[in-house]
């Protein structure tokens, strides 16, 4: 792209860190990542056809041509990843857990889709059990997808926020979530009160934020049904607890855009409900942004807040094209989302793969490579949540990793037994992966699918 993004300057890592005091394991494999940022940096993608990653403890010592580390590390155990493609695991910075269950309800605008589809689903998170079962589908789902980090919209009942948190600690994903808080224009069980919003978010934080993999986001639905005083409990949290990530919708389609308007007529535009509000910062997530002001635009990209973009939703409730060619001039970050339930499934490559074709068909949209869709799907979403230690192969980086690897006689194994590159896979993998190609994924050097 053209604009650099001045956020998030490259990591500057050393090639190795400390050589392994204790046992450690070389993973042979074609891998690729994107250690740079392949909008501000054509040369991005790293690919090893035959590469080496040197894992100890959880944590990546050293990366590169597997037959250099080899060199420096005769002894350690090799595990054989050849005949796939080992990726960053992916990073998906906009997903609803209350609604796994609910994925499919094609046809219907945001607001039709939220009362007829969403909403009474969310309702049944009240109970616990439901709620326990809700999150072990939803998790599955996510890991399932290669999917190692996620930015979760929570419940609106804390008890099932509680069994969420449970459910990714025992399966060791790396989560950031919270309670969702609405006062207004939903269904009267899924509304609460600024004070409960806060006591209720302030005992959730005290036992999950920071807890193992675990980090608290502060959560209103969309300013459409959050008031003042809902924005305001949630600004407290933000300033009681620094850390604290925050997340929410904007600008997703015209008649919510006019119903936020209308409720909020001293606002200069959507973002500003949240900006007075002083919750819009380098650690806020807004996910859709289909229809954005210049204005807004330029107040996201001062105060370094991330877009998270999510085009299988985008397409399937009827929201509009992403402006990503006004983003990346304006200097906004971008991250990429599945929106589960409204978008359609929780692979990052369909979404990858969706982004591409949008942007392909819109007046005046960026060209995306797959080391852009990559970026998208890994990268990105670590510099959204301002999670530095994942999102890539770099040594000092966790090993959160994805093997792809595609059943003998599909078309998918036909390309990678063929691909005159790295790349020519990558762009195949985005454009006919699914979950049923992931053979194996690793958070923290943990393996949690596969063996
Ligand atoms: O895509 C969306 N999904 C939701 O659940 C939601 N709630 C508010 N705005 C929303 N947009
Ligand atoms: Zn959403």
């Amino acid at each position: 792209m053209t604009t650099p993004n001045p956020h998030f300057p490259p990591q500057q890592q050393p090639a190795t860190l400390a050589q392994p005091t204790s046992a450690a394991t070389l993973y042979r494999a074609t891998y690729l990542h994107t250690p740079r940022n392949p909008f501000t940096h054509p040369d991005a993608l790293d690919a090893q056809s035959d590469g080496g990653l040197l894992v100890q403890d959880g944590v990546i010592l050293a990366a590169g041509p597997f037959a250099d580390i080899r060199v420096a590390h005769p002894d350690a155990p090799v595990t054989d990843l050849r005949g796939g493609l080992l990726l960053p695991g992916f990073i998906d910075t906009h997903v609803h857990y209350p609604q796994v269950r609910v994925i499919g309800g094609l046809g219907l605008p945001l607001l039709d889709w939220l009362d007829q589809c969403a909403l009474p689903e969310e309702a049944r998170m009240a109970d616990l059990a439901y709620a326990r079962g809700v999150a072990r589908d939803f998790i599955g789902g996510l890991i399932g997808a290669g999917t190692t980090t996620a930015l979760v919209f929570g419940s609106h009942f804390a008890g099932a926020v509680d069994a969420f948190f449970e459910e990714a600690t025992r399966t060791g994903l790396r989560a950031v979530t919270g309670l969702v808080v609405s006062d207004r224009l939903l269904r009267d069980e899924l509304h609460t009160t600024p004070q409960r919003a806060y006591d209720e978010g302030r005992a959730l934080i005290e036992r999950w934020h920071g807890a193992g993999r675990t980090l608290y986001a502060v959560t209103p639905r969309f300013s459409l049904s959050a008031s003042e005083g809902i924005l305001d409990a949630c600004a407290a949290l933000m300033r009681d607890f620094p850390g604290l990530r925050f997340t929410s919708h904007i600008n997703e389609n015209t008649r919510e855009i006019q119903t936020v308007r209308d409720l909020f007529p001293g606002a200069r535009d959507y973002l500003d409900t949240y900006e007075r509000a002083g919750l819009v910062g380098r650690h806020s997530v807004l996910a859709h942004n289909v229809h954005p002001t210049d204005r807004e635009l330029s107040v996201m990209a001062a105060h370094r807040c991330t877009a998270a973009h999510c085009p299988c939703s985008n397409s399937a409730l009827g929201s509009g094209f992403f402006p990503l060619r006004r983003h990346l001039d304006a200097g906004v970050h971008v991250s990429l989302g599945s929106d589960v339930g409204g978008g359609t499934g929780f692979s990052l490559l369909k979404e990858g793969l969706q982004a591409h074709f949008m942007q392909n068909l819109m007046p005046g949209g960026v060209p995306l490579s797959p080391a852009h869709l990559l970026y998208l799907a890994t990268l990105a979403g670590a510099e959204a949540l301002d999670l530095p230690h994942t999102g890539s192969f770099e040594p000092g980086r966790a090993f959160d990793a994805v093997h792809l690897r595609p059943a003998p006689g599909t078309p998918l194994d036909a390309v990678f037994r063929h691909a005159a590159s790295p790349e020519r896979a990558l762009a195949a993998a985005f454009a006919t992966g699914t979950p049923a190609d992931v053979a194996r994924v690793w958070i923290g050097g943990d393996t949690v699918l596969g063996d």
